[in-house]
């Protein structure tokens, strides 16, 4: 069990249901990149929209608090508190059955950093396995739910799957779970609302699949470099969060210094190419808020000066200071062009200038 913390609130993970906080309030699902859709999946089972549930279900709540509080002394009552708690698996399940390791719009520490901005107590990761995957709906609902999870309320997407060969649906959830008196609230699946409204006159054409909210959307605008759109289905920028670490030390003689970041290995990469960006920068100092800076980034191999590997590395603007251990958020803003190989590096110099006067003019009207 790991208690991540930050800004003095705190997010429980946990890498199986041993020893968890309970009983619990459970939004089921991948929920990678934290996206709208499962934002609206998440808030019902967050502690303002419990008490309102409470508050709205009359006779049937008032009975069930009673039977919570009843003859509890106050520390006796905090224990009953209903933790909300995304429930997960890891490793994704596609990773478990296709044995390919899959990227992540948001790797752990960038998922817990997104659930503790919601107000989300607890994390638990289920192990995803033989045993696991083998489970029938019923018995995913006895034993992880009830039994183990000591679930007291469930929120799940309507296109929500589960148990063996994905078996079970939203609806059978909801009839399951009914057996043992916990409440299921099916999130109705977003649409992209901006895509209706400005690309298609013709609404049947446009009501389609492509249009909801999904991971694999915002995977597919951030391989176009449709940076915009990307941030419009997550409700937030995109970014890259990473640690400085030292590069071959040129950007500096051709006047363009670029903080090299070490990414998690299973992080998500955009369009390879170069963007205008906002950047937060965590001083080693946990009590100190973060700066906020402007800058252009590049992804790529350098073809230029012969690069071999793949990098990820950012220019700041109006900045002169050491970064190296740093850690920089990367908040992605607009793609500006794909990477060239140039001639030589003064040509290579001369289109990173004319790239930084565009990226200040986005940023500015940002
Ligand atoms: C805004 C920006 C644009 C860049 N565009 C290219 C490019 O088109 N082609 C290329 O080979 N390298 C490009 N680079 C990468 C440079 O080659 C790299 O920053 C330079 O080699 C310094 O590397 P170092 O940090 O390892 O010293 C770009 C870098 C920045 C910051
Ligand atoms: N404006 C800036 N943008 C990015 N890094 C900067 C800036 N000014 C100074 N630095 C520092 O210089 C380093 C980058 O210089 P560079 O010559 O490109 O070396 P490296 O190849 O190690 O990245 C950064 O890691 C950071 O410590």
């Amino acid at each position: 069990m790991l208690n991540l913390s930050q800004n003095g609130c705190s997010v429980w993970v946990a890498s199986s249901t041993e020893g968890i906080l309970t009983p619990t309030a459970v939004a089921l699902g991948k929920f990678d990149g934290v996206h709208i859709g499962h934002k609206r999946v998440i808030q019902p089972i967050l502690p303002l929209a419990q008490d309102q549930e409470r508050r709205e279900d009359g006779d049937n709540l008032a009975e069930k608090s009673s039977r919570q509080t009843a003859n509890l002394t106050p520390l006796e009552s905090q224990k009953e508190r209903i933790h909300s708690t995304v429930v997960t698996f890891d490793p994704h399940p596609q990773e478990f059955f296709t044995g390919q390791p899959r990227a992540l719009l948001t790797p752990l520490d960038e998922k817990v950093e997104q659930l503790r901005s919601l107000g989300v107590e607890q994390l638990v990761l289920l192990p995803f396995d033989k045993d696991l995957s083998a489970l029938s709906p019923q018995d995913f609902v006895a034993k992880i739910l009830v039994q183990q999870l000591q679930c007291q309320q469930i929120s799940v997407g309507e296109d929500f799957c589960f148990g063996k060969k994905r078996m079970g649906t939203a609806q059978d959830l909801q009839t399951l779970a009914a057996k043992f008196n916990i409440p299921v609230t099916i999130v109705p699946i977003q649409t992209d609302i901006h895509d209706l409204s400005t690309n298609n006159s013709d609404i049947n054409t446009t009501l389609t699949e492509d249009n909801r909210i999904s991971t694999s959307l915002i995977r597919q605008s951030l391989e176009t470099g449709d940076i915009e759109k990307a941030n419009r289905l997550l409700g937030r920028p995109y970014t890259l969060t990473g640690v400085v670490i030292p590069g071959q030390k040129l950007g500096r003689t051709i006047g363009f210094p670029t903080a090299n970041l070490q990414l998690p290995k299973d992080k998500f990469l955009p369009r390879q190419g170069v963007y205008a960006v906002q950047v937060l920068i965590h001083s080693q100092n946990p009590d100190a808020s973060p700066t906020q800076n402007l800058g252009v980034m590049n992804i790529g191999n350098r073809p230029t000066v012969n690069g071999t590997n793949s990098s990820v590395e950012v220019h700041l603007f109006d900045w002169s200071d050491d970064l190296y251990s740093q850690k920089l958020v990367v908040q992605l803003v607009k793609f500006l062009r794909p990477e060239q190989k140039f001639p030589s590096l003064e040509a290579l110099k001369t289109q990173i200038q004319l790239d930084c006067t565009i990226a200040r003019e986005i940023l500015a009207s940002h």
